[in-house]
């Protein structure tokens, strides 16, 4: 259910340190998720089949390992969207880097993450479990978002982290602002080499989706999972496909990550120096339907505490999300549209509006839209 108007009635934040270790205080029953969610408490969680695409070859100009990348990228994003990429050139330390900025944060007085709290309307700020969006299926997680590129520009030199975090956290955490710069102009440029290959791979001019989205405006946000003793009744993330593009995450070494695919959750299993990348609903919507956003969730666990950080790659809001129309030709076949067309602001605004993304965002986001005129 979804709150209307505001934080919840104490305006008091759960507290997730309280409950995590505590039997007698239980599971608060706002983080009870319906059973259908639920992972089955005895069923396994296979490892999913998902390439592990380096990158290495592509970036220096090898046709053969481009061509091999390019083949397993397309496999991966007909069947399921989700692939690993390695050789990606982004040192360990950024990633390290940024994953102890994330620390900090989380690890900040209560009273000093509530200063820095999303507001309504807003996507930027700290939110324990989204209590103050919804009242049920609450995500066992603290999370703390921001933009980037909202100008348009994000080459070297700008500095809009920084000024986020100094004018919202505080001046003492400028280089955590500067931790993160640095990290999204990596993760945009992952991105964007990923872009090169994903238009190769449909057939598109190598730079058809690179240009729309070197003037996108993503989000990055970084997740915290507190332990839970009773990690069968909740979950971290629930089932959902991005609404976003591109996803790139990094994850810890705990795992947690799982992917509906085939009838059955399959475990993303966390390779050290790997990000997972999947596409979202606004690329599937890209590729008329052809490379996957799937649906996926993250458990928590119930002793250890774990860390991820996403990346959502997004084009900038007024973009109009439509697939090219070599997309709509087999040859001589018309292939129809899977989709109509949208601002990728409204989608986004309806994700934080009067919806909470679930397993079907896209479809039910499309019904709201009005019908395009009959053609004679
Ligand atoms: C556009 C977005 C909405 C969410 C953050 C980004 C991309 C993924 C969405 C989300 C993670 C899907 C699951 C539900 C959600 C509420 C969450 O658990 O965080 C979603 C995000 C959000 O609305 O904050
Ligand atoms: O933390 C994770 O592994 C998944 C998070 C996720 O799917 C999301 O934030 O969209
Ligand atoms: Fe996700």
């Amino acid at each position: 259910m979804m709150i209307n108007g505001g934080p919840n009635p104490a305006d008091l934040p759960f507290d997730l340190s309280l409950f995590q270790n505590n039997h007698s205080r239980g599971l608060p029953e706002e983080f009870v998720w319906p059973h259908k969610d639920l992972a089955p408490p005895h069923a396994p969680v296979p490892p999913l089949d998902m390439p592990l695409i380096d990158l290495g070859g592509f970036l220096s100009g090898d046709e053969g390992e481009t061509s091999r990348a390019i083949e397993l990228m397309r496999a991966a994003c007909m069947t399921h969207g989700f692939f690993l990429v390695t050789g990606h050139g982004v040192d360990r330390s950024l990633v390290d880097m940024a994953h102890d900025a994330a620390d900090c944060i989380f690890r900040m007085p209560m009273s000093r993450k509530m200063g820095m709290r999303r507001k309504q309307g807003s996507f930027w700020g700290y939110s324990v479990a989204h209590s103050d969006r919804f009242s049920s299926n609450l995500p066992w997680k603290e999370t703390f978002s921001f933009g980037f590129g909202q100008s348009g520009r994000t080459e070297g030199g700008n500095r809009e982290i920084v000024d986020y975090f100094t004018n919202v956290v505080g001046t003492d955490v400028e280089h955590l602002g500067l931790a993160y710069q640095k990290y999204c102009e990596a993760m945009k440029e992952v991105g964007l080499a990923i872009m090169e290959l994903i238009a190769m791979s449909l057939g598109l001019e190598k730079g058809y989706y690179r240009r729309i989205f070197e003037k996108g405006s993503s989000i990055m946000r970084c997740n915290y999972y507190p332990p839970c003793e009773r990690q069968e009744l909740t979950l971290g993330t629930g089932p959902h496909c991005d609404p976003t593009s591109l996803t790139i995450l990094h994850q810890d070494q705990v795992g947690g990550l799982q992917v509906f695919v085939d009838g059955k959750w399959q475990a993303v299993m966390p390779p050290r120096d790997a990000f997972v990348v999947n596409v979202g609903d606004t690329l599937m919507a890209m590729t008329n339907g052809m490379y996957k956003s799937c649906l996926h969730r993250a458990v928590v666990n119930r002793v250890k505490e774990r860390r991820s950080l996403v990346f959502f790659m997004c084009p900038s809001e007024d973009q109009l999300i439509s697939p090219p129309p070599h997309l709509l030709r087999l040859d001589t076949d018309h292939i129809g549209r899977k989709y109509p067309d949208f601002k990728w602001s409204q989608l986004l605004n309806f994700t934080q509006s009067h919806y909470r993304a679930d397993v079907s965002t896209l479809q039910s986001f499309i019904q709201t839209l009005p019908s395009p005129p009959a053609t004679p």
